[in-house]
């Protein structure tokens, strides 16, 4: 028996998908923000630094067992995860100048 699909339509319903999870992510990434916006206030109304280092070294710990899992390189989980904290902590630092700034106004 042949392959009845062209390479075409396969590329085609790959694509498909990849956009299916493109748009997942995007949903995700947009949970995770809307969270770490209010762990932002919540730091800058209580004075709490906007890092934490010692909590990222537990998550990048976790994300790289779970990527191992995944057989997705733990590298890569490793940097994606630092590129959005990198992200989420000068958002922190934003809402912190800004409720200072309100402060003394
Ligand atoms: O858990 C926190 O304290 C956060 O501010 C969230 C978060 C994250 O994006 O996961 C961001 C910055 C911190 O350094 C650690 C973790």
């Amino acid at each position: 028996m042949t392959d009845q699909t062209s390479p075409a339509d396969t590329l085609q319903d790959l694509r498909r998908s990849i956009d299916n999870i493109d748009a997942a992510l995007v949903a995700i990434l947009a949970e995770r923000f809307r969270c770490t916006k209010a762990v932002g206030a919540l730091k800058a109304r209580y004075g709490m630094p906007p890092a934490d280092p010692a909590r990222e070294s537990r998550q990048i710990a976790r994300l790289r067992t779970l990527a191992e899992e995944a057989h997705l390189d733990p590298d890569f989980a490793e940097k994606f995860l630092n590129f959005i904290i990198h992200e989420v902590i000068r958002h922190h630092e934003a809402i912190a100048r800004q409720s200072s700034d309100s402060a003394n106004t």
